[in-house]
């Protein structure tokens, strides 16, 4: 095995590039993902990678991590040619990236996930269990990552799980790691101390690129910012000489001002369209609750709160332990996704990977998956009409794809969590239930997304929104706050952002 390394030699170089990709072009068929694009990043430094949904942000890093060859241009590590694509072991030593889909083996332990390939053998070609504990224990002391070794890799929170993939990374000799929205699966403080740890290893000298969609952590954690649009490169700069308004406008290529949300509350005598009686997860989150048509209500909550697991065993993702769900009148059968959206249920699921799509099929199928009647009749699909279906929602949601027949695996990701809302609007649902449904998505297209809200909405759709984003909760009428399992404050429309905070974080500020 490789030997763990202690960290670079020498005082950190600030002017040295760490990774350079320069003049980079790549092609998916018709489609440019990048065009002449680069970037450079300096040894010690958090550099942001921004832009909008299918700018090629993704498509970068694949070239970056060696996982991708560009059609042109070259990339270098520490001023020196990147390696062959096959050698795989040579580009570890240089990079890695931490995805928002884990890369460890969920039903590896972590000691064989952080050793997976180069596990320590004896003469006799045996794997030596003790001694591959000890090195992992040692691995992750010396990152400062306490996590049993021994246990199933699955059973680590994501947070846990990104660290013990950045100790791998290092443990491989690579001081130039990559987080792809780390922050998206991470709740307030989880967030905090994944910034806590970047910036200890930046301090020793561990250069990050940062890519996400939310602009207030790169004002907090990153030194420089790289604006992508279009597959080009638009802009770099230190991210104290950019202003907000000019990072979205690099974005965007508009100068757009956020509009103010107008907040239209539904009529007061619209009857109750959505009642939850005591339900009960197995996790032991409860629930009651109930909404009315065109009402927007919000589940508020933090990581370990229940709120998904609540809003999972509404819909029927998760079958509840007790309690019972009621949508315009009927019952639903506990845990089954056909029954609830043929109640007229419509889901925005947390994970679209696992949940939401199929990746194979194209954007039209994706769509219009559950709601063949429309466009076909006796068993028989008109494909030109669930073309017409999906050219509307691609125009609707603004999806960056050159057309419905498009595969949703080669779109962004960001575009892939708009075709999850296109489908879930599909059947014009009674009820339109959205958990965290503005993950991966930029800026505008969460405007868009929200906008489709409050227009659905107008329409006499009652929206749960589930989700410990402020800026999905805003839209909400009332939100419902939840914190280890139980409601725990409720705020109609107006809270304030810390009051929400607070409450989220189980603290209760009429109260100290
Ligand atoms: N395997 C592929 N096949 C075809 N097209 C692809 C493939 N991968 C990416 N693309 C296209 O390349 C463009 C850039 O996509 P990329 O995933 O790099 O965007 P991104 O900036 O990472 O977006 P997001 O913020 O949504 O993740 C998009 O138009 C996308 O549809």
């Amino acid at each position: 095995m490789s030997s763990i390394h202690g960290l670079t030699d020498g005082p950190v170089d600030h002017d040295r590039p760490v990774a350079e990709a320069t003049h980079i072009t790549k092609r998916f068929g018709p489609t440019v993902a990048l065009s002449d694009a680069g970037i450079v990043v300096r040894q010690g430094e958090t550099h942001a990678l921004v832009g909008r949904n299918g700018a090629g942000k993704s498509t970068l890093v694949g070239i970056l991590t060696g996982l991708q060859a560009p059609d042109a241009g070259a990339v270098m590590f520490d001023g020196t040619p990147a390696p062959p694509l096959g050698d795989r072991d040579a580009w570890r030593q240089r990079v890695a990236c931490v995805y928002q889909k884990s890369t460890i083996i969920p039903d590896l332990t972590v000691a064989e996930n952080l050793f997976l390939n180069r596990h320590a053998r004896g003469r006799d070609r045996l794997i030596r269990w003790p001694q591959l504990r000890r090195q992992a224990e040692q691995l992750l002391a010396e990152w400062a990552v306490d996590v049993d070794v021994r246990r199933p890799a699955s059973s680590l929170s994501v947070e846990q799980r990104q660290f013990v993939e950045i100790a791998r990374a290092l443990s491989f000799g690579a001081r130039f790691i990559i987080l792809d929205e780390p922050t998206a699966q991470l709740d307030a403080a989880g967030i905090s101390r994944l910034f806590e740890r970047i910036r200890a290893l930046r301090a020793q000298g561990v250069t990050f690129l940062f890519i996400s969609h939310h602009l207030q952590e790169i004002y907090e954690i990153c030194d420089q910012v790289t604006v992508f649009r279009d597959a080009r490169h638009i802009l770099t700069a230190p991210v104290a000489d950019v202003s907000r308004q000019a990072l979205v406008t690099a974005m965007t290529g508009e100068d757009v001002t956020m509009p103010d949300t107008v907040h239209a509350a539904p009529a007061d005598d619209a009857p109750v369209l959505l009642t939850v009686r005591e339900l009960r997860t197995h996790s032991g989150a409860t629930l009651s609750m109930q909404a009315r048509a065109g009402e927007v209500v919000g589940i508020a909550g933090g990581g370990g709160s229940g709120k998904v697991e609540v809003a999972e065993a509404i819909v029927g993702l998760a079958r509840p332990a007790g309690g019972t769900v009621t949508v315009d009148g009927r019952v639903l059968r506990p845990g089954s996704v056909p029954d609830a959206l043929d109640a007229g249920v419509g889901l925005v699921p947390q994970d679209r990977h696992r949940e939401g799509l199929v990746p194979q099929l194209s954007i039209g199928e994706n769509v219009t998956m559950t709601v063949p009647h429309r466009i076909g009749r006796n068993g028989l699909i008109s494909p030109a009409r669930r073309d017409a279906f999906a050219d509307r929602t691609i125009a609707d949601l603004a999806i960056k794809a050159s057309g419905p027949h498009v595969p949703v695996a080669e779109l962004s990701g960001g575009n892939q969590q708009k075709v999850v809302m296109g489908r879930a609007l599909a059947s014009d649902p009674k009820l339109l239930v959205l958990i965290t449904p503005t993950a991966g998505v930029d800026v505008r297209s969460k405007q868009t997304l929200l906008g489709v809200v409050e227009e659905v909405r107008g329409r006499g759709t009652t929206v749960l929104v589930v989700s410990d984003e402020l800026d999905d909760l805003r839209i909400c009428d009332r939100l419902l706050v939840m914190f280890q399992g139980r409601v725990v404050a409720e705020k109609p429309h107006g809270w304030s952002d810390n009051e929400l905070v607070a409450a989220m974080e189980g603290v209760d500020l009429d109260h100290v």
